[in-house]
């Protein structure tokens, strides 16, 4: 695991108080050089520490991290090593906060909710320096101290210097153990890899019901997956076929992926500086929403002449892209897509940019996916519902997503996925398909709402999608589990924890 590896991957050396690697001949001191610590030079914070505190608090009021950051850096005018640094610093603070919160309410001897959120923050972005980064405690502190001092004031500044003074005197794994002890063991794990408890659970169960049943194998399993929620994906990128291809990518610097027959994953650099990316005929997609795509996109076909194929909730326009391109190999094929946002509407338009100027037939509109069912009946060839859902398999991407969910989406989202589900099964042709999708592996939002909708209907049966995920060399997949149904994870196939169902629908009985 990236996160990991970050930590014990450089023997003989240490971190400077930004976090970068140095030879041990190059720490102050080593040569009777004396060093003058930034804390001592100057009283504020450093920029890139100001940086992860001030996304920190957009974050606090409903920013997102992914959003936030970048415009951060720009005004900060941070580049290179320094960004790098204020990146990994922002994304750790806010992930790894379940943890951190539980250390610092020990040091501070209250709990978290009775320390001023602004001071908070401060004391995580500490916390991680010290815990998760490596930066030298005593930097990591009078660092925080100073930013403290310019953020929060000097009164609070006294505080967050006496409680991290507290949280150096321990190692990570010495606080793990004191403020996991006494707690059941999804407590504890929620805690050390800092989840929400009942996304732990959920977790859980998903493994179990993927068909891991031995309770030592399921632990081990579900520690992977927690590790793998908390280490940094690599970029992926999709070449659109027809429109760019894989070789263009790798000639750009990334390498092909092993996974995706269209992917390449970026060791580093902006993606954005790849021109193809820029006009959108490739784009960062992860490998599992590629595959998704293809394997829809390959489900045998009942019928032949001309087909329309329909993305039904599609916004921001990354499935539909692919499949846009895809159905440029199937003659006669038009792509209809549909998003119920005006606003997703107008993201899905700029991400099939390149496939409209290139000609390719696709229709974009905006509604309600629920209706259309019963607006355009018996219409669709292949429908993708890739559903509006919890997100719980994307948890790597998106530091705040965890901290922002609660049980009570899962309930509204089922009833939203189920009539989505429905509504495009009533879209589509008889012998024709539905791609039922989710990026959670939550059991609510995957079988359990493939069951409940396929249970009330005579005309729908379930087919076995395992064979139509097929690696860059061909080859099916490993690792699909025993069910028709295919559930990719972080840790086993290194994607988010995508789901995927194929429907058939039938001639009814009664038709
Ligand atoms: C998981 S996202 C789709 C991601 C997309 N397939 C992609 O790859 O970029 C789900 C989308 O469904 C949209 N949505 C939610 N409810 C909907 C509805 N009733 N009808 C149509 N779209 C809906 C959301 O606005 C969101 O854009």
């Amino acid at each position: 695991m990236r996160g990991h590896r970050m930590n014990s991957d450089h023997p003989g050396g240490y971190r400077d108080d930004r976090g970068r690697q140095r030879p041990e001949s190059r720490r102050a001191g080593a040569k009777n050089r004396t060093a003058t610590r930034p804390a001592d030079r100057r009283r504020g914070g450093d920029p890139a520490r100001k940086v992860a505190w001030e996304v920190s608090r957009a974050v606090a009021d409903g920013a997102y991290a992914n959003l936030e950051l970048p415009r951060a850096l720009r005004s900060a005018d941070l580049h290179g090593r320094d960004a790098a640094f204020a990146t990994e610093l922002t994304y750790g603070a806010i992930r790894m906060r379940g943890l951190y919160d539980a250390i610092i309410e020990f040091a501070a001897g209250r709990p978290v909710g009775q320390i001023d959120p602004p001071v908070l923050d401060s004391l995580r972005i500490g916390a991680h320096q010290i815990l998760g980064m490596r930066v030298p405690p005593h930097a990591a502190a009078s660092e925080t101290v100073a930013l403290a001092r310019e953020v929060n004031g000097t009164g609070a500044s006294g505080f967050v210097n006496a409680v991290l003074r507290r949280v150096t005197e321990r190692t990570r794994e010495e606080w793990i153990r004191e403020v996991t002890a006494g707690r059941s063991t999804d407590e504890a794990l929620a805690v050390e890899h800092s989840h929400p408890t009942w996304i732990v659970r959920a977790l859980r169960g998903a493994l179990r019901a993927d068909g891991i049943s031995d309770d030592a194998d399921l632990d081990v399993a579900l520690v992977s997956l927690l590790e793998a929620d908390n280490a940094a994906p690599a970029v992926s990128l999709v070449a659109r076929p027809g429109l760019a291809t894989v070789q263009e990518l790798v000639d750009a610097g990334a390498e092909p992926s092993k996974l995706s027959p269209v992917g390449a994953v970026l060791p580093s650099g902006d993606p954005a500086e790849i021109a193809a990316v820029r006009q959108t005929r490739a784009a960062v997609q992860d490998e599992g929403s590629q595959l998704v795509a293809l394997a829809l996109a390959a489900a045998p076909r009942r019928a032949e002449g001309p087909q329309d194929w329909l993305d039904l909730c599609a916004g921001p326009g990354g499935k539909a892209a692919l499949l846009a391109a895809l159905s440029t190999e199937q003659p006669d094929t038009t792509v209809f897509v549909n998003e119920i946002s005006e606003h997703r509407t107008e993201l899905v338009r700029r991400t099939l940019r390149a496939a409209i100027d290139a000609g390719i037939e696709v229709m974009i509109g905006t509604g309600d996916g629920r209706d259309l069912g019963a607006e355009e009946p018996d219409t669709y060839e292949r429908v993708l519902v890739d559903a509006p859902c919890t997100g719980l398999g994307a948890l790597r991407r998106r530091p705040e997503a965890r901290w922002r969910r609660s049980p009570g989406d899962v309930t509204d989202l089922t009833a939203i996925q189920a009539e989505l589900l429905r509504s495009a099964l009533d879209a589509t042709v008889d012998g024709g398909v539905v791609a039922y999708v989710t990026c959670s592996p939550h059991v609510a939002e995957t079988t359990a709402v493939v069951h409940e909708v396929v249970h009330g209907r005579q005309d729908v049966v379930v087919e076995d999608a395992r064979p139509l995920f097929r690696d860059a060399a061909g080859e099916q997949l490993q690792q699909l589990g025993d069910h028709p149904t295919v559930q990719l994870w972080p840790h086993v196939h290194g994607t988010d924890a995508m789901f995927f169902a194929l429907l058939r629908k039938s001639a009814s009985p009664e038709s």
